[in-house]
């Protein structure tokens, strides 16, 4: 059994040891001062097991998966990612080594994204661990990417490759069966986002995104979002969506249909919108940020998401993406 206060002693104050605004963890709260003349983003997701992540997946993976999903909404607004906020509910049945190998993730992705522990929370459940993370974020005042901003004629894009999460999730259970090494690729996406920070940022610097959203719930549903924000529809070609190799192969032995790519999320990739105009900026700055992106479709004047197919055919899925309920 562990004690909450050895947890924060031992794993916690060490990730929040660089930061003036953490004061060691040993006050009621920390002391952000904030940018001059920015926005501080805000944003917090939760992850519980058997829910977003599956319960024997490595400590050190969760914690980066819990780090990551809030980072890629950073991203989406194109803030710079400046520390977070940690709650743990740990279910009781893990111990202290468990928490060690979860802390030794967060310390890992600190170093990726430079960001500091600020504080937090440490509680036992008696059911299934339930992870919460605040991060917090700046963008220079007034500049942060929106939604909103997508305007009739704007072409789409999308960052790296969509559905692999969603075939991951099935291999990492053990439901597909395959070449081992595509198996091994999707289970990683899967468990490890990549959040496109790097991406999000050069768009806003360079204004170049009229609008943005992660990728968190389904391609269909997060455009369908963006779109409703923005007050605009979205004409996506189906062929032009980017897919992994590794998933293809998939595709190819119909154990999963395009459809579940589309609808299924965790990609945590970028969706956004851009002047047709700036598409060779567009494209340098993805390639500077080291993420490929694919221009998958354009914005209308109608409402939500309509997919076509090769021929221009009007493609349905059943339902649009993830939904708790
Ligand atoms: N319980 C809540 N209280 C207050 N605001 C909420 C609550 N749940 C969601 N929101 C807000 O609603 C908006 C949409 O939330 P949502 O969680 O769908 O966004 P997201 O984080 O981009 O998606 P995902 O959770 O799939 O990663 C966000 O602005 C979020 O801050
Ligand atoms: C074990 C397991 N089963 C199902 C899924 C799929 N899933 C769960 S929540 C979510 C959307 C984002 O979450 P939220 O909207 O809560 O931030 C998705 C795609 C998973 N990741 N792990
Ligand atoms: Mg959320
Ligand atoms: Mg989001
Ligand atoms: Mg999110």
């Amino acid at each position: 059994m562990w004690d909450e206060f050895d947890l924060i002693a031992t794993h916690f104050a060490p990730l929040a040891r660089d930061s003036d605004a953490a004061l060691g963890l040993r006050d009621d709260a920390a002391l952000l001062t904030p940018p001059t003349d920015g926005d501080l983003a805000l944003t917090l997701d939760t992850i519980t097991s058997g829910v977003h992540y599956l319960p024997d997946d490595p400590p050190d993976r969760i914690a980066q998966k819990l780090v990551r999903v809030n980072l890629s909404d950073l991203a989406a607004m194109g803030a710079r990612p400046l520390g977070y906020l940690l709650s743990t509910a740990f279910a009781r049945e893990l111990d202290g080594a468990w928490v060690a190998r979860f802390a030794e993730g967060l310390g890992r992705d600190q170093e990726t994204y430079g960001i500091e522990l600020l504080g937090g929370d440490t509680t036992a459940m008696p059911g299934p661990s339930c992870l919460t993370l605040i991060a917090v974020g700046a963008v220079p005042r007034a500049s942060a990417l929106r939604r909103s901003g997508a305007r009739v004629g704007d072409w789409v894009y999308v960052s790296g490759t969509i559905g692999d999460a969603a075939l991951g999730l099935r291999a990492c259970r053990g439901e597909l069966s395959g070449d081992g090494a595509d198996l091994a690729v999707l289970c990683d996406r899967y468990r490890l986002p990549q959040p496109r920070v790097a991406l999000g940022r050069a768009l806003r610097e360079q204004g170049l995104a009229t609008a943005a959203v992660d990728v968190s719930d389904g391609l269909v549903a997060d455009l369908g979002h963006l779109a409703t924000a923005s007050g605009v529809g979205i004409v996506m070609d189906a062929e032009h969506v980017p897919l992994s190799s590794a998933s293809r192969r998939v595709l190819d032995t119909g154990m999963a249909t395009l459809a579940a790519l589309f609808t299924g999320g965790d990609d945590y990739e970028l969706a956004f919108t851009a002047s047709p105009e700036h598409d060779s900026e567009v494209r340098a700055a993805a390639e500077a940020a080291g993420v490929t992106i694919a221009r998958i479709g354009a914005v209308t004047d109608g409402q939500d998401v309509e997919m076509r197919d090769r021929a221009g055919q009007r493609l349905s899925v059943d339902g649009m993406g993830w939904r708790h309920h």
